[in-house]
Protein backbone atom coordinates (compact mmCIF):
# COMPACT_ATOMS: atom_id res chain seq x y z
CA UNK A 1 0.00 0.00 0.00
CA UNK A 2 1.30 3.29 -0.95
CA UNK A 3 1.79 5.59 1.92
CA UNK A 4 0.99 8.82 0.06
CA UNK A 5 -2.02 9.41 -2.62
CA UNK A 6 -1.36 9.07 -6.41
CA UNK A 7 -1.66 12.94 -6.97
CA UNK A 8 1.09 13.75 -4.33
CA UNK A 9 4.26 14.00 -3.35
CA UNK A 10 5.12 12.74 -0.52
CA UNK A 11 7.18 15.02 2.15
CA UNK A 12 9.95 13.30 4.32
CA UNK A 13 11.32 14.55 7.36
CA UNK A 14 15.31 14.16 7.71
CA UNK A 15 14.90 14.18 11.40
CA UNK A 16 16.68 11.13 12.80
CA UNK A 17 17.81 9.46 9.70
CA UNK A 18 20.64 7.92 11.58
CA UNK A 19 17.68 5.68 13.57
CA UNK A 20 17.16 2.48 11.94
CA UNK A 21 13.47 2.86 12.27
CA UNK A 22 13.01 5.89 10.87
CA UNK A 23 15.13 5.25 8.29
CA UNK A 24 13.15 2.06 7.32
CA UNK A 25 10.27 4.23 6.78
CA UNK A 26 11.69 7.11 4.86
CA UNK A 27 13.46 4.15 2.51
CA UNK A 28 9.67 2.87 1.64
CA UNK A 29 8.71 6.79 0.96
CA UNK A 30 11.47 7.69 -1.11
CA UNK A 31 11.16 4.59 -2.99
CA UNK A 32 7.24 5.06 -3.80
CA UNK A 33 7.94 8.97 -4.68
CA UNK A 34 10.85 7.89 -6.62
CA UNK A 35 9.58 5.17 -8.65
CA UNK A 36 6.11 7.02 -9.18
CA UNK A 37 7.40 10.28 -9.84
CA UNK A 38 11.24 11.09 -9.35
CA UNK A 39 10.53 13.79 -6.80
CA UNK A 40 9.79 14.03 -2.88
CA UNK A 41 10.10 16.84 -0.62
CA UNK A 42 12.28 17.19 2.23
CA UNK A 43 11.95 18.87 5.50
CA UNK A 44 14.39 18.60 8.86
CA UNK A 45 16.84 18.78 6.58
CA UNK A 46 19.22 20.33 8.86
CA UNK A 47 20.10 23.78 6.43
CA UNK A 48 20.01 27.15 8.44
CA UNK A 49 16.38 28.71 7.60
CA UNK A 50 18.32 32.05 8.17
CA UNK A 51 20.70 31.23 5.30
CA UNK A 52 17.82 30.09 3.05
CA UNK A 53 16.27 33.21 3.76
CA UNK A 54 18.99 35.33 3.55
CA UNK A 55 19.98 33.75 0.14
CA UNK A 56 16.47 34.16 -0.97
CA UNK A 57 16.88 38.15 -0.34
CA UNK A 58 20.33 39.11 -1.61
CA UNK A 59 18.94 36.86 -4.81
CA UNK A 60 15.61 38.50 -5.21
CA UNK A 61 17.54 42.39 -5.01
CA UNK A 62 19.85 41.42 -7.44
CA UNK A 63 16.72 40.62 -9.92
CA UNK A 64 15.37 44.03 -9.16
CA UNK A 65 18.17 46.09 -10.04
CA UNK A 66 18.10 47.82 -13.60
CA UNK A 67 18.90 45.97 -16.19
CA UNK A 68 22.39 47.40 -16.95
CA UNK A 69 23.44 46.57 -13.84
CA UNK A 70 22.21 43.32 -14.47
CA UNK A 71 23.94 42.84 -17.59
CA UNK A 72 27.04 43.86 -16.00
CA UNK A 73 27.37 40.13 -15.70
CA UNK A 74 25.78 39.04 -18.81
CA UNK A 75 26.87 35.30 -19.85
CA UNK A 76 27.61 36.04 -23.38
CA UNK A 77 30.99 35.58 -24.87
CA UNK A 78 32.01 32.37 -23.84
CA UNK A 79 30.94 32.78 -20.06
CA UNK A 80 29.49 29.68 -18.51
CA UNK A 81 28.16 31.44 -15.65
CA UNK A 82 26.44 35.07 -14.45
CA UNK A 83 23.08 36.18 -16.06
CA UNK A 84 21.24 35.74 -18.99
CA UNK A 85 17.38 35.98 -20.17
CA UNK A 86 16.61 32.32 -21.07
CA UNK A 87 14.95 31.96 -24.30
CA UNK A 88 14.48 28.44 -25.19
CA UNK A 89 11.18 27.50 -27.28
CA UNK A 90 9.07 24.45 -27.73
CA UNK A 91 6.72 24.79 -29.91
CA UNK A 92 4.95 28.44 -29.57
CA UNK A 93 5.67 28.29 -25.69
CA UNK A 94 8.90 29.85 -24.95
CA UNK A 95 10.85 29.98 -21.47
CA UNK A 96 9.98 33.26 -19.14
CA UNK A 97 12.95 33.72 -16.79
CA UNK A 98 15.91 35.59 -16.23
CA UNK A 99 18.84 33.39 -14.79
CA UNK A 100 22.08 33.65 -12.74
CA UNK A 101 24.02 30.35 -12.87
CA UNK A 102 26.79 30.39 -10.51
CA UNK A 103 29.36 26.70 -11.27
CA UNK A 104 30.23 26.41 -7.22
CA UNK A 105 32.23 22.96 -6.88
CA UNK A 106 34.74 21.90 -7.73
CA UNK A 107 35.57 25.00 -5.60
CA UNK A 108 38.90 25.19 -7.67
CA UNK A 109 37.21 26.05 -10.69
CA UNK A 110 35.07 28.55 -9.50
CA UNK A 111 35.63 31.98 -11.72
CA UNK A 112 34.54 34.52 -8.91
CA UNK A 113 34.71 37.31 -11.72
CA UNK A 114 31.28 35.59 -13.26
CA UNK A 115 29.79 35.89 -9.79
CA UNK A 116 28.11 39.45 -9.71
CA UNK A 117 29.68 41.24 -6.83
CA UNK A 118 26.17 43.25 -6.16
CA UNK A 119 23.91 43.19 -4.02
CA UNK A 120 26.92 43.31 -1.35
CA UNK A 121 27.20 39.84 0.70
CA UNK A 122 25.84 37.83 -2.05
CA UNK A 123 28.92 36.12 -3.23
CA UNK A 124 29.80 35.19 0.36
CA UNK A 125 26.06 33.85 1.11
CA UNK A 126 26.19 31.75 -1.99
CA UNK A 127 29.80 30.25 -1.25
CA UNK A 128 28.02 29.29 2.26
CA UNK A 129 24.97 28.38 0.77
CA UNK A 130 26.80 26.22 -2.39
CA UNK A 131 28.54 24.72 1.34
CA UNK A 132 25.57 23.62 3.21
CA UNK A 133 23.37 21.98 0.17
CA UNK A 134 26.88 20.37 -0.79
CA UNK A 135 26.60 18.73 2.43
CA UNK A 136 22.61 17.91 2.31
CA UNK A 137 23.04 16.13 -1.20
CA UNK A 138 25.98 13.84 0.33
CA UNK A 139 23.26 12.90 3.17
CA UNK A 140 20.44 12.71 0.75
CA UNK A 141 22.99 10.49 -1.98
CA UNK A 142 23.56 8.23 1.01
CA UNK A 143 19.79 7.70 1.42
CA UNK A 144 18.98 6.97 -1.91
CA UNK A 145 21.67 4.67 -2.04
CA UNK A 146 20.12 3.07 0.56
CA UNK A 147 16.60 3.17 -0.70
CA UNK A 148 18.31 1.22 -4.08
CA UNK A 149 19.24 -1.23 -1.71
CA UNK A 150 23.05 -0.13 -2.34
CA UNK A 151 25.52 0.52 0.20
CA UNK A 152 25.52 4.41 1.40
CA UNK A 153 28.20 5.17 -0.66
CA UNK A 154 27.42 3.76 -3.92
CA UNK A 155 26.08 7.06 -5.78
CA UNK A 156 28.31 9.16 -4.63
CA UNK A 157 31.20 7.22 -5.40
CA UNK A 158 29.67 6.73 -8.96
CA UNK A 159 29.83 10.42 -9.26
CA UNK A 160 33.93 10.63 -8.82
CA UNK A 161 34.30 14.24 -7.66
CA UNK A 162 30.55 15.44 -6.64
CA UNK A 163 30.07 18.38 -8.54
CA UNK A 164 27.81 21.56 -8.42
CA UNK A 165 26.04 24.17 -9.88
CA UNK A 166 23.82 26.77 -8.17
CA UNK A 167 21.42 28.16 -11.21
CA UNK A 168 18.81 31.12 -9.64
CA UNK A 169 15.52 31.39 -11.22
CA UNK A 170 13.61 34.48 -11.64
CA UNK A 171 10.42 34.57 -13.57
CA UNK A 172 8.76 37.78 -13.73
CA UNK A 173 5.32 38.21 -13.28
CA UNK A 174 3.50 37.24 -17.28
CA UNK A 175 0.47 38.06 -18.88
CA UNK A 176 0.40 36.00 -21.41
CA UNK A 177 1.00 33.00 -19.49
CA UNK A 178 -0.97 31.14 -22.64
CA UNK A 179 2.43 31.28 -24.73
CA UNK A 180 5.02 31.60 -22.02
CA UNK A 181 5.50 29.19 -19.44
CA UNK A 182 7.97 30.00 -16.68
CA UNK A 183 10.30 26.71 -17.98
CA UNK A 184 8.59 23.93 -20.44
CA UNK A 185 8.73 20.79 -19.37
CA UNK A 186 12.38 18.90 -19.06
CA UNK A 187 14.19 16.71 -16.47
CA UNK A 188 17.55 18.06 -14.89
CA UNK A 189 20.56 16.08 -16.46
CA UNK A 190 22.43 15.02 -12.94
CA UNK A 191 22.16 12.76 -10.55
CA UNK A 192 19.77 15.15 -8.38
CA UNK A 193 18.72 18.62 -7.90
CA UNK A 194 17.96 20.55 -4.60
CA UNK A 195 15.58 23.06 -5.74
CA UNK A 196 14.02 25.99 -3.51
CA UNK A 197 10.75 27.37 -4.62
CA UNK A 198 9.27 30.25 -2.72
CA UNK A 199 5.45 30.80 -1.95
CA UNK A 200 4.54 31.70 -5.01
CA UNK A 201 3.95 27.86 -6.76
CA UNK A 202 4.41 26.89 -10.31
CA UNK A 203 6.45 24.01 -9.95
CA UNK A 204 4.57 20.64 -11.67
CA UNK A 205 5.58 17.54 -12.12
CA UNK A 206 4.08 14.52 -14.68
CA UNK A 207 3.95 10.97 -14.23
CA UNK A 208 2.06 10.10 -17.71
CA UNK A 209 4.23 11.74 -20.24
CA UNK A 210 2.47 14.97 -19.63
CA UNK A 211 -1.05 14.55 -19.96
CA UNK A 212 -2.05 15.30 -15.77
CA UNK A 213 -0.08 18.03 -14.58
CA UNK A 214 -0.25 17.74 -10.64
CA UNK A 215 1.36 20.81 -8.29
CA UNK A 216 4.38 20.69 -5.86
CA UNK A 217 2.76 22.91 -3.20
CA UNK A 218 5.16 25.35 -1.98
CA UNK A 219 6.23 24.58 1.86
CA UNK A 220 7.93 27.18 4.27
CA UNK A 221 11.60 25.63 4.51
CA UNK A 222 11.51 22.54 2.50
CA UNK A 223 13.67 21.86 -0.63
CA UNK A 224 12.36 19.60 -3.01
CA UNK A 225 14.20 16.88 -4.43
CA UNK A 226 14.22 15.87 -7.90
CA UNK A 227 16.42 12.50 -9.59
CA UNK A 228 17.84 13.38 -12.86
CA UNK A 229 18.50 11.87 -15.79
CA UNK A 230 21.76 10.90 -14.06
CA UNK A 231 20.19 9.20 -11.09
CA UNK A 232 17.68 7.25 -13.31
CA UNK A 233 20.24 5.98 -15.31
CA UNK A 234 22.44 4.38 -12.38
CA UNK A 235 19.00 3.09 -10.78
CA UNK A 236 18.64 1.03 -13.66
CA UNK A 237 15.54 3.17 -14.81
CA UNK A 238 14.01 1.72 -11.21
CA UNK A 239 13.89 5.44 -9.93
CA UNK A 240 12.21 8.08 -12.52
CA UNK A 241 13.86 11.21 -13.75
CA UNK A 242 11.50 13.62 -12.54
CA UNK A 243 9.55 15.18 -15.74
CA UNK A 244 8.84 18.81 -14.47
CA UNK A 245 7.93 22.22 -15.59
CA UNK A 246 7.46 25.49 -14.08
CA UNK A 247 4.44 27.98 -14.87
CA UNK A 248 4.76 31.84 -15.17
CA UNK A 249 2.47 33.68 -12.59
CA UNK A 250 0.08 36.27 -14.07
CA UNK A 251 0.23 38.19 -10.64
CA UNK A 252 3.01 38.04 -8.87
CA UNK A 253 7.41 37.45 -9.82
CA UNK A 254 8.61 33.82 -8.76
CA UNK A 255 12.16 32.81 -7.60
CA UNK A 256 13.58 29.57 -7.28
CA UNK A 257 16.99 28.51 -6.63
CA UNK A 258 18.04 24.99 -8.09
CA UNK A 259 20.95 23.28 -6.84
CA UNK A 260 22.40 20.44 -9.37
CA UNK A 261 24.60 17.90 -8.58
CA UNK A 262 25.77 16.06 -11.02
CA UNK A 263 29.34 13.78 -11.40
CA UNK A 264 32.43 14.73 -12.88
CA UNK A 265 32.40 14.77 -16.28
CA UNK A 266 34.40 11.87 -16.83
CA UNK A 267 32.68 9.69 -14.69
CA UNK A 268 31.02 6.79 -16.69
CA UNK A 269 27.16 6.65 -16.86
CA UNK A 270 26.13 3.17 -16.77
CA UNK A 271 23.66 1.15 -14.17
CA UNK A 272 24.99 0.49 -10.64
CA UNK A 273 23.21 -2.88 -10.81
CA UNK A 274 21.21 -4.83 -13.10
CA UNK A 275 18.66 -7.38 -11.49
CA UNK A 276 18.56 -11.18 -12.75
CA UNK A 277 17.09 -11.21 -15.97
CA UNK A 278 16.94 -7.48 -16.28
CA UNK A 279 18.15 -5.11 -19.14
CA UNK A 280 20.41 -2.68 -19.00
CA UNK A 281 18.47 1.12 -19.82
CA UNK A 282 22.03 1.91 -21.08
CA UNK A 283 23.40 0.00 -23.80
CA UNK A 284 26.99 1.09 -24.28
CA UNK A 285 28.53 2.98 -20.60
CA UNK A 286 29.44 6.91 -21.48
CA UNK A 287 30.75 9.51 -19.89
CA UNK A 288 28.34 11.86 -18.46
CA UNK A 289 30.10 14.44 -20.35
CA UNK A 290 29.06 12.54 -23.48
CA UNK A 291 25.72 12.24 -22.08
CA UNK A 292 25.38 15.86 -21.23
CA UNK A 293 26.30 17.05 -24.33
CA UNK A 294 23.78 14.84 -26.24
CA UNK A 295 20.85 15.91 -23.91
CA UNK A 296 21.72 19.49 -24.31
CA UNK A 297 22.17 20.10 -28.15
CA UNK A 298 19.13 22.24 -28.11
CA UNK A 299 20.57 24.76 -25.64
CA UNK A 300 18.91 28.11 -24.73
CA UNK A 301 20.15 30.53 -26.86
CA UNK A 302 21.20 34.29 -25.50
CA UNK A 303 18.61 37.29 -26.33
CA UNK A 304 17.42 40.53 -25.13
CA UNK A 305 13.83 39.90 -27.03
CA UNK A 306 11.55 37.25 -27.28
CA UNK A 307 10.36 35.89 -30.90
CA UNK A 308 8.07 38.48 -30.78
CA UNK A 309 10.60 41.44 -30.21
CA UNK A 310 9.64 42.49 -26.82
CA UNK A 311 12.31 42.82 -24.89
CA UNK A 312 12.01 40.45 -21.75
CA UNK A 313 13.52 42.67 -19.35
CA UNK A 314 10.30 45.07 -20.40
CA UNK A 315 8.05 43.81 -22.05
CA UNK A 316 5.90 46.86 -22.10
CA UNK A 317 8.93 48.33 -23.57
O1 LIG B 1 11.52 27.04 -10.92
C1 LIG B 1 11.23 25.87 -10.67
O2 LIG B 1 10.40 25.55 -9.84
C2 LIG B 1 11.89 24.76 -11.43
C3 LIG B 1 13.28 25.07 -11.89
C4 LIG B 1 13.88 23.95 -12.64
O3 LIG B 1 13.25 22.95 -12.90
C5 LIG B 1 15.27 24.03 -13.12
O4 LIG B 1 15.92 25.07 -12.92
O5 LIG B 1 15.74 23.03 -13.69
FE1 LIG C 1 14.49 21.38 -13.60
Amino acid sequence: MATFTDDEIPVISLDGIEDDAHMAAVKKKIVEACEVWGIFQVVDHGVDPKLIADMVRLTTEFYYFPPEEKLRFDMSGGKRGGFMISTRRQGDVEDWREVVTFFTYPSRDRKYSEWPDKPEGWIKKTEEFSEKLMDLASKILEVLSEAMDMEKGALKKACGELNQKILTNFYPKCSNTDLELGLPRHTDPGTITILLQDQVGGLQATKDGAKTWINIPPMEGAFVINIGDHGHYLSNGRFRSADHRALANPKSDRLSIATFQYPTPEAIVYPLKVGEGEKAVIEDPISFAEMYKKKMSNEPVLAMFNHKGQNKLNPST
